[in-house]
C-alpha cells in the first residue's frame, strides 16, 4: 500500500460543501471503456473538458459532435453531466475549421499535443511556429489553447521535458501570441507554476490529484509501480510541494483537472506499460485530502468550482457537492467490458468521502 507523503492536519471541519465542481481535463475514451468510466466522472462533476486523443483523434467539428453524442448516450439515466469538447490540433488544422467548431458551440478549446509527446499524440503538431495562423484565429475569437507541455526530443531526459518545453516552446509562443488564452495542462514543476503565475490573467494551469500526492520516488516505492506512471511523469518532492502551494494558495490561475486516463490493467502491467492514471471514482476525495492536509479547505471551492469556469468565461455551477471526513475505501479496480482498470488509491481507506450532490 502507498503511504501519503504528508501527515494529515489535526481534525478541523468534518464536512465541506462546495458549489458543484468541474473537471477541466478528462479522458473518457470510447466504446466499452467510455461506458465504464463516464458514470464516475458524472457523479463527481457537473461539467468536464473531454480530451480529443482518441484513435483516430477528434480533429473536426463533425467528429467532436458525434463523440459528444456518444458520451451523452453513455451517461447514467438522469445525469446532467455536460461534456465540453476540444479539437485535436494537427499540422493540417485549418483556422476556418477551428472557428467553425467554436462558433457552432461544438468545442470550447483546442488541444496542442507536441507530436509523440504522450498517449495517442502521434498525430500531434510537429512544428509549433507553423501553427501561427490557427493560433492567431483562436486569439481573435477568444478560444483557449490547452497544451501538453513536454519536449519530444528523445535525447532530453524525461524528467526535464516539461522544463525544456516551457523554455523552448511555451515562452516564445506566449510572446508571439500575446492575446491568446493558454491553459498549461497537468503542470508538474515549480518552475512551470511560476511561468503560469507570471502570465496570470490569460495563462492558467490544471493540476492533477496524483501530482499533488506522489513524487517520482513513489513510482519506485518497493518496486516498479506502473499504475503511478503518467505523463508528464511525477517529479522530485520539491515540485510536489510547490504544486500543493499553487493548488491550495487561492490563486485564480490554478484549477482542477484530474487527467483521469483509464487504460486496461494489462496495458499498464506490461514490459512497455502505457502512461495514464485512472482517478474517476476518487478525484474529489483525493483533492479534499490535499486541501485538508494543507489547512486550506476554505480555498478548495475556488480551485474546484470557480477558477476554471472564470478562465473559460462560463458561469459557475448552481448546485453543490458535499464531502465528509469519513473514511471510505474505493474499489481497487473497475470493470470495462473485457478489461479491468486499476483505480488510483483503490483499496485504500481515503479519509474523505463523497456525500450529497444537489443540482
Ligand atoms: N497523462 C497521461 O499519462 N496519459 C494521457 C494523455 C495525457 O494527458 O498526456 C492518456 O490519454 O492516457
Ligand atoms: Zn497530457
Ligand atoms: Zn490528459
Amino acid at each position: 500500500m502507498m503511504t501519503t507523503l504528508t501527515a494529515p492536519a489535526p481534525a478541523g471541519v468534518d464536512t465541506i460543501t462546495l458549489r458543484r465542481p468541474d473537471d477541466w481535463h478528462i479522458h473518457l475514451r470510447d466504446g466499452p471503456m467510455l461506458a465504464a468510466v463516464v458514470p464516475y466522472t458524472a457523479a463527481q462533476f457537473a461539467r468536464g473538458i473531454i480530451m480529443p486523443n482518441l484513435v483516430p483523434p477528434v480533429t473536426t467539428p463533425a467528429a467532436a459532435s458525434a463523440y459528444r453524442e456518444r458520451i451523452r448516450a453513455a451517461l447514467p439515466e438522469g445525469s446532467d453531466f455536460q461534456p465540453m469538447m476540444t479539437c485535436y490540433l494537427t499540422d493540417a488544422t485549418s483556422p476556418d475549421e477551428i472557428e467553425a467548431g467554436f462558433t457552432q458551440g461544438i468545442w470550447i478549446a483546442a488541444k496542442l499535443y507536441p507530436a509523440g509527446a504522450t498517449t495517442n499524440a502521434h498525430h500531434g503538431v510537429t512544428d509549433i511556429p507553423a501553427l501561427a495562423p490557427v493560433l492567431e484565429r483562436m486569439e481573435k475569437i477568444g478560444m483557449p489553447l490547452l497544451i501538453h507541455g513536454e519536449a519530444t526530443d528523445p535525447a532530453i531526459d524525461i524528467f526535464d521535458r516539461e522544463a525544456a518545453f516551457m523554455e523552448a516552446s511555451l515562452l516564445p509562443l506566449l510572446a508571439r501570441h500575446q492575446g491568446l488564452k493558454v491553459c498549461v495542462e497537468h503542470v508538474t514543476t515549480a518552475e512551470t507554476a511560476d511561468i503560469v503565475r507570471a502570465h496570470a490573467g490569460r495563462v492558467a494551469a490544471t493540476i492533477t490529484p496524483h501530482h499533488l500526492m506522489i513524487n517520482r520516488t513513489s513510482i519506485f516505492q518497493g518496486g516498479l509501480r506502473p499504475h503511478l506512471y503518467c505523463l508528464p511523469v511525477a517529479k522530485r518532492e520539491r515540485h510536489r510541494l510547490a504544486l500543493r502551494k499553487a493548488a491550495t494558495g487561492g490563486e485564480a490561475c490554478f484549477f482542477l483537472g484530474t487527467d483521469t486516463a483509464p487504460h486496461p490493467k494489462g496495458a499498464k502491467e506490461s514490459a512497455c506499460g502505457c502512461a495514464g492514471v485512472f482517478l474517476g471514482p476518487v478525484a474529489l476525495q483525493c483533492y479534499a485530502q490535499v486541501f485538508d492536509e494543507e489547512g486550506a479547505l476554505d480555498r478548495f471551492e475556488a480551485f474546484a468550482s470557480l477558477n476554471g469556469a472564470r478562465f473559460h468565461g462560463l458561469e459557475p455551477n448552481t448546485g453543490t457537492v458535499t464531502l465528509n471526513r469519513r473514511a471510505e475505501t474505493a474499489p481497487e479496480t473497475i470493470r470495462a467490458g473485457e478489461d479491468e482498470v486499476v483505480v488510483f488509491r483503490g483499496g485504500e481507506a481515503l479519509p474523505w468521502s463523497l456525500g450529497e450532490v444537489t443540482r
